[in-house]
């Protein structure tokens, strides 16, 4: 039997979110800066052994090991791209909190065709990874190669990788599954409707920034347009942010995706510690992470 294969599922971050409009068939189109954190779930292919998933870790509960399992639809997705592929069964370790605007199921999709790819031989920019990633959800194509960039289209126009000075953040999620679909409901854009807003952003606009300071300075002026409706459905997301902002060093604080996790950043390593630290001494059941972005 070939060798284990293991692969890092990071936690996705959308330092920006904005809603642009409604397609027709009901999607949203959004221009999100995208980056990926240090903390994340961990994936084991055991090339040959029997299908399915075994999952561990902090989340791991509740989690279902049936077909609707992400990874296993990720199998599904790329085995109709490349029929006769060679699969196996899967290890999950579940870091990160589930239905949390950070993108767990679409990191780990993403984790299980990386590692498909490699045991079948597929060049990592394989156009059958990019088609089977779109058909599993939004997230799945940006989580496919967990670079730093701007999304568009519904999640599938990827732009090119941007280098940004890293970020110092805190993860903060209050415990509260929120429903991706319910906060695009709450928006309440009918099908085919356009929102006003600024053009969206270019790699140029992001490039450049010699300083994480000047990095958060630019993101201050920009949004997550999913934070208000996310709040209608998990009103604690308000509380979170309140507290973000008033931790000592925090140069921003925002919600991530459709919620509820949000990440304060901070000017380095020591702030997001202390800060941390802080806010697991109030917050004791909270999950409370500090990570580098980027
Ligand atoms: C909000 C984000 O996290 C930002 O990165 C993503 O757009 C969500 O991506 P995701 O969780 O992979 O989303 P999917 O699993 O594809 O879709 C869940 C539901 O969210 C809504 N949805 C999702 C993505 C999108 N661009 N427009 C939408 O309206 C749809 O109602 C869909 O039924
Ligand atoms: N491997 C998996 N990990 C997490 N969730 C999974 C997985 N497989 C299926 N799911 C289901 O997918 C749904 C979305 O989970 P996920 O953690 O990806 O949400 P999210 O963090 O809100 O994602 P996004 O930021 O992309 O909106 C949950 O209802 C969960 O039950």
């Amino acid at each position: 039997m070939q060798a284990r294969l293991t692969t890092r599922a990071p936690a996705k971050i959308n330092l920006s979110l904005r809603i642009l409009g409604r397609r027709a068939d009901g999607y949203h189109e959004l221009d999100s800066l995208v980056a990926f954190a240090g903390v994340g779930d961990q994936l084991t292919l055991l090339p040959g052994a029997e299908s399915g998933i075994a999952i561990s870790g902090p989340f791991a509960e509740g989690l279902s090991v049936a077909a609707d399992n992400l990874v296993l639809k990720a199998e599904v997705a790329l085995r109709d791209q490349v029929p006769g592929l060679r699969s196996g069964g899967f290890l999950l370790v579940k870091r990160l909190p589930v239905a949390s605007g950070i993108g767990g199921g679409s990191a780990d999709a993403a984790a299980a065709l990386r590692l498909l790819a490699r045991l079948n031989g597929l060049p990592s920019d394989a156009p059958a990874l990019y088609a089977a990633a779109a058909r599993i959800g939004a997230d799945v194509p940006v989580c496919l190669a967990a670079k730093t960039r701007i999304m568009q289209g519904i999640g599938e126009r990827l732009g090119s990788p941007l280098r940004l000075p890293r970020l110092f953040a805190l993860l903060v999620n209050p415990g509260v599954a929120v429903e991706t679909a319910a906060v695009f409901r709450n928006l309440g854009l009918q099908p085919g409707e356009a929102t006003i807003q600024p053009a969206p952003a270019t790699d140029a606009s992001w490039q450049g920034h010699a300083s994480a300071p000047s990095v958060i300075e630019a993101l201050a002026a920009t949004r997550n347009d999913l934070e208000a409706p996310a709040r209608g459905a998990a009103p604690v997301i308000a509380d979170v942010l309140e507290l973000l902002a008033e931790l000592p060093g925090c140069r921003l604080a925002r919600m991530s995706g459709s919620g509820a996790t949000c990440f304060a950043l901070f000017d380095d390593c020591r702030a997001s510690a202390a800060a941390a630290k802080l806010l697991a001494h109030r917050q004791p059941g909270w999950w409370i992470k500090p990570t580098v972005l980027g």
